[in-house]
């Protein structure tokens, strides 16, 4: 009897201690949502536009603010924009600068205004009454015939600007496919091919770009050649690690030099001097040659939003909500598993820190090992861990970090970069002799534009039980990620509670993660 009435009690503290854990697993989910969310917002079309530009009228004279200087209006404004994130940045600034708009074109992705109908984001979608043309293109991310009728639209009327006038430029990620104007002669295909086989040969953003910028008349500073005399207002919405205004976008309002040196070392790395069209060396003889600096003296280009002002605000948030926060980078890249493992490393560093354990020498010295390989310049893990440790009374750590990791796709699965690295955070944790003991941790791993990869989700949660527990279900994580197929691991477990659901949000700065680590209460 005494027995049978130990067992019931046995089941009754393990039915308790799994709910207060689920319930705490569930607060920390939420918290984490609402710093990512908050860090998202703060690079949303209208927060951004509202902090960067303004119009004031006075007695009959108006002027444009922005960043500092002042432009005064006087029906002499007109914008152009290419980007994933440009139809909702449009809609802003039509709202604040209003009248005052004489004509607008922006070159967005197909689909992207009925995708915003749909979603309900009408602050991301123009009135009827528009001044601003949107003509959409560039299908799956590629240059085609459409994106190529909108960049000469956007040339011609930057062409037929005078001293008076005054152009605002709209520029976001996937600008680049979205503003195609070939270098003669050059044409379309030839362009799609060299990109096509630069990027499946894995060249990253910057040598694409750089390679793009040699052959168009419109990047590397082309676009501001063409509104010369007019000034030009760039406002630039980053989604590329060290936020280079040049890279992004391929840089079309941005002065630069040195193309065709540049262009050749690149296609040479990849070994394709000999396989791409037999034109391009003409075209790059044809290259327009590059005024000196003070050429661009009519430019104003100005960063509105970037993975660094997002990782501030979702700072804030953090405090707000009590954790201690710590930005760590915002130039997280490499390998997707050797993030998952710097991440499984910094929760277990965190947690022995937080209760006071004995240093981790041993982790502390394989994390700042990992830290190097991966190459993060502004990650200062030593320092950071130090003034942790310094404090003393913190309990609770919420870290940070942006950028975008690299996948190796294999097999059919469906996923993303973010749903992959939470569950391989989870997976971490899971296999290997993590000590989490006295913590409560939870992971958050989402792309900033709300879509992760080609599935509906942002991205994943993951906490250190999670693997366990899915294993119970018949999930086997492992077999899952051996075929990417992250999305349909985090959707059937649980209902899929531990995918980040946001929708399309209209912006993009890249990968936001979100590691909360705290002291547990009753510990
Ligand atoms: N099954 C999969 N599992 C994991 N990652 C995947 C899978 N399929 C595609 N990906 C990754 O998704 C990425 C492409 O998706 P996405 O369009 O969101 O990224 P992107 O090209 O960086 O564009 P954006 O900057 O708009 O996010 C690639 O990095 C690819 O490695
Ligand atoms: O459009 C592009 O070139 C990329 O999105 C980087 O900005």
């Amino acid at each position: 009897m005494a027995g049978a009435l130990q067992v019931l009690k046995f089941r009754r503290d393990l039915s308790t201690k799994i709910k207060t854990s689920s319930t705490s697993i569930m607060s920390q989910q939420e918290e984490a949502k609402q710093i990512f969310m908050t860090g998202v917002t703060s690079v949303l079309p209208p927060s951004m536009l509202g902090r960067n530009l303004v119009v004031k009228d006075n007695c009959g004279s108006s002027v444009l603010q922005c960043g500092g200087r002042e432009f005064s209006l006087h029906k002499n404004l007109y914008l152009v924009g290419f980007g994933k994130a440009v139809l909702g940045m449009a809609a802003a600034v039509e709202k604040i600068v209003g009248k005052h708009l004489l004509q607008g074109v922006i070159s967005i992705p197909r689909g992207m205004q009925d995708t915003m109908k749909h979603a309900k984001k009408w602050e991301m979608l123009l009135p009827l009454d528009s001044r601003i043309r949107v003509m959409e293109g560039a299908e799956h991310n590629l240059p085609d015939k459409a994106a190529l009728a909108a960049a000469r639209e956007i040339k011609t009327l930057a062409e037929k600007l005078s001293e008076k006038d005054l152009l605002i430029v709209l520029i976001s990620g996937g600008g680049s496919a979205l503003l195609p104007a070939p270098v003669p002669p050059l044409n379309l295909r030839d362009k799609q091919m060299i990109t096509k086989q630069l990027a499946e040969k894995g060249a990253n953003i910057h040598e694409l770009n750089t390679v793009r910028r040699a052959l168009s008349q419109l990047k590397g500073g082309g676009l501001a050649r063409a509104a010369y005399p007019a000034q030009v207002v760039s406002l630039i919405l980053s989604d590329v690690i060290g936020d280079n205004l040049d890279i992004i976008a391929s840089g079309p309002t941005v002065f630069c030099t040195q193309k065709k040196q540049e262009c050749l070392q690149i296609l040479s790395k990849y070994s394709l001097l000999d396989s791409v069209p037999k034109v391009l060396e003409q075209a790059l003889l044809n290259i327009p040659q590059a005024p000196a600096n003070n050429g661009f003296s009519h430019v104003h280009n100005f960063l509105i939003g970037s993975n660094l002002i997002a990782l501030k605000e979702a700072e804030k948030k953090s405090l707000e909500v009590g954790y201690h926060p710590l930005v760590l980078s915002t130039c997280l890249n490499g390998d997707v598993k050797k993030v998952a493992r710097f991440f499984g490393l910094l929760a277990q560093i965190v947690c022995a820190i937080i209760t006071c354990r004995p240093k981790e020498k041993l982790l502390e010295q394989e994390i700042l090992v990992l830290a190097n390989d991966l190459s993060i310049p502004d990650l200062n893990i030593s320092e950071k861990l130090l003034t942790l440790r310094a404090s003393g009374t913190v309990e609770s750590v919420c870290i940070l970090c942006g950028g975008e990791t690299t996948v190796l796709v294999q097999g059919k699965g469906k996923g993303g970069r973010n749903q992959e690295l939470a569950l391989r955070v989870a997976q971490e944790w899971h296999k290997s002799s993590y000590d989490l003991k006295g913590c409560e941790v939870l992971f958050l791993s989402g792309g900033t534009d709300g879509q992760d990869g080609p599935t509906e989700a942002a991205g994943g949660f993951a906490y250190p039980s999670m693997v366990a527990h899915a294993q119970e279900n018949g999930l086997d994580a492992e077999s899952f990620l051996d075929h990417s197929n992250s999305n349909t691991f985090l959707s059937r477990f649980q209902d899929g509670r531990y995918l980040l659901n946001t929708g399309l949000t209209g912006t993009n700065v890249m990968d936001v993660q979100v590691l909360l680590i705290r002291k547990t209460k009753n510990d």
